[in-house]
C-alpha cells in the first residue's frame, strides 16, 4: 500500500495535458481556457454616463444655474459635438459623455423648462461619469488556464473575443465489471444488483468538463473484459469499476496486463478505496477503481478529478481541504487515510461544524448522498474529542 499523496502524484505523472481547440464563446462555459485572454479595447470605450440626466460642467452647474439644453446623447447615438459653454446635454445611462462635460446632473436633481434645465442640487465633479477604460483597458489580461464560469464568459464577450481556445475535453471510458450487475431499469435476478458507480462517476466527470463514455458491463470473464476494453480503446482515460481486489473473479489487472497495461501502482493506504490501481495502456491512462460504490465515488473525488484537471491544463492539485470542528468524538484511526462521510454546517462564528454519519461501510450510497463533506483522518490519528479540529473536503 502506498500513501494517498504518493498515489495521486504518480497518477498525475501519467497524465498529459490535452491540446487546445477553438470554440465559439457561447460554447465556452465550463471549458478550460488555456492561455491568457487579452482585451482588444477599453471598456467602456468612452467616458460614459452612469445615470439618466444632463451632462454638464460641474463648475457651471451650481445651485439655481439655468442651462441651455444643446442636444442629446443616448446609448449608441452620441451627441455630435462638444458641450457648449453654459449648456447641458440631455444624456441617458450608458451614453458617451460629450467632450467638455465632467459631471452628470441626474434628472431627479434638475427642473426641465422647455429648452432649458435648472440645477436644483448640483453634482460634484466627475459624479456619475464612468471614465473610459474604468472596467478594463485594452491589453487587460484574464489569466489562463482557468475553468470558465459564466462571469468569465461575460467578461470575454465584453473584451470583444468571439472565440476562445480551450482544452479538448478528455474522453473517459467507464467500464463496470461484474456478473452481478444490471443496468438501471432492467429487472435484476435474485443474485444481482444495479450498476450505480458508473452513473455517479459519469455525472461527476461531465460536471468538470470531461466526456464520459459508458461502456457495456463487462462480465467476470477474460473475453468479456477484453471486449469492453476494445470499446474503451482510444479514450484518454479508461476507468474500470470493480474486479480490482484479490478474489477469484477480480480479473482486471491480469486481463489488462495481458492486453498491454503498464501498471504503475496497486493498493493505496486509504479507506475506502484500498484496491486502487493506475497505469497506462496504449495511449490511455488506466485507473482501476474498487467496485464498492462509495469507494469508487470517493476515489473519483480524490484521484479522478485532479487527473481530469491536469488533462485540461489546470494546475494539478489534491482536492482542497478546509478545517472544521467535530460535533462528536471520533475513534482512533487505523493504518489507512480515512475519508469519513459527514454532514457539515456553518457554525454561527463562521466555523464549519461536522457530524460524522454513524454508518461508514463502503457499500452505503445513501449515506454518501446524505453527506456533504468527507472528514479526512490521517493514518494512525488518535481518537478526537468533541470540538477538536479536523480537515475535511466539501462535496458538491
Ligand atoms: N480478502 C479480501 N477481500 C477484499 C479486500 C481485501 O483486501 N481482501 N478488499 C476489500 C475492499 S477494501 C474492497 S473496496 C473491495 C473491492 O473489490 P473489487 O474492486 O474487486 O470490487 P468487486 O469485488 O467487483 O465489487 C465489490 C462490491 O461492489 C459492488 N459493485 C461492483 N461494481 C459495481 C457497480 N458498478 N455498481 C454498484 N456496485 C458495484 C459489488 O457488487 C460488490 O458488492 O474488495 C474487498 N474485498
Ligand atoms: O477500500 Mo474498500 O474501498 O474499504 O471498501
Amino acid at each position: 500500500m502506498i500513501p494517498v499523496a504518493d498515489a495521486l502524484a504518480r497518477l498525475l505523472a501519467l497524465v498529459e495535458p490535452l491540446p487546445g481547440e477553438t470554440v465559439p464563446l457561447a460554447e465556452a462555459g465550463g471549458r478550460v481556457m488555456l492561455d491568457d485572454a487579452v482585451a482588444t479595447r477599453d471598456q467602456p470605450p468612452f467616458d460614459a454616463s452612469a445615470m439618466d440626466g444632463y451632462a454638464v460642467r460641474a463648475a457651471e452647474a451650481v445651485t439655481g444655474a439655468d442651462l441651455e439644453v444643446a442636444g442629446q446623447s443616448a446609448a449608441g447615438r452620441a451627441f455630435g459635438g462638444a458641450l457648449p459653454r453654459g449648456g447641458a446635454v440631455r444624456i441617458f445611462t450608458g451614453a458617451p459623455v460629450p467632450e467638455g462635460a465632467d459631471a452628470i446632473l441626474i434628472q431627479e436633481d434638475a427642473e426641465r423648462q422647455g429648452s432649458r434645465v435648472r440645477v436644483v442640487t448640483p453634482p460634484g465633479r466627475g459624479e456619475y461619469v464612468r471614465p473610459r477604460g474604468m472596467d478594463f483597458p485594452a491589453g487587460f489580461r484574464l489569466p489562463g488556464p482557468r475553468r470558465l464560469a459564466a462571469r468569465d464568459v461575460a467578461l470575454l464577450a465584453a473584451m470583444n473575443l468571439p472565440t476562445v481556445t480551450v482544452a479538448r475535453r478528455p474522453v473517459v471510458a467507464l467500464i463496470p465489471t461484474g456478473d452481478e450487475l444490471v443496468e438501471p431499469g432492467e429487472t435484476p435476478g435474485a443474485d444481482q444488483i444495479v450498476s450505480s458507480n458508473n452513473y455517479g462517476l459519469a455525472t461527476m466527470l461531465a460536471a468538470i468538463g470531461a466526456v464520459p463514455r459508458m461502456c457495456p458491463i463487462a462480465r467476470d470473464t477474460r473475453a468479456s473484459l477484453v471486449a469492453a476494453l476494445e470499446v474503451a480503446r482510444g479514450a484518454d482515460f479508461i476507468v474500470t469499476l470493480g474486479g480490482a481486489s484479490v478474489g477469484d473473479h477480480d480479473l482486471v489487472a491480469e486481463v489488462f496486463g495481458a492486453e498491454g497495461l503498464a501498471l504503475d501502482f496497486f493498493k493505496v493506504a486509504m479507506r475506502p478505496g484500498k484496491p486502487l490501481m493506475a497505469g497506462r495502456i496504449g495511449g490511455s491512462v488506466m485507473l482501476g477503481l474498487p467496485g464498492n460504490p462509495v469507494s469508487s465515488m470517493i476515489c473519483g473525488e480524490i484521484f479522478l478529478r485532479p487527473a481530469i484537471d491536469r488533462a485540461l491544463g489546470l494546475p494539478a492539485r489534491a482536492r482542497p481541504r478546509r478545517r472544521g470542528r467535530i460535533e462528536a468524538a471520533i475513534e482512533a484511526n487505523g493504518p489507512r487515510e480515512h475519508y469519513m462521510r459527514a454532514v457539515m454546517r456553518e457554525g454561527a462564528d463562521g466555523v464549519a461544524l461536522l457530524s460524522t454519519l454513524s454508518r461508514q461501510d463502503s457499500n452505503l450510497l445513501a449515506t454518501l448522498a446524505e453527506a456533504n463533506a468527507l472528514i479526512v483522518r490521517a493514518p494512525h490519528s488518535p481518537a478526537a474529542a468533541q470540538g477538536e479540529a479536523v480537515e475535511f473536503i466539501a462535496l458538491d
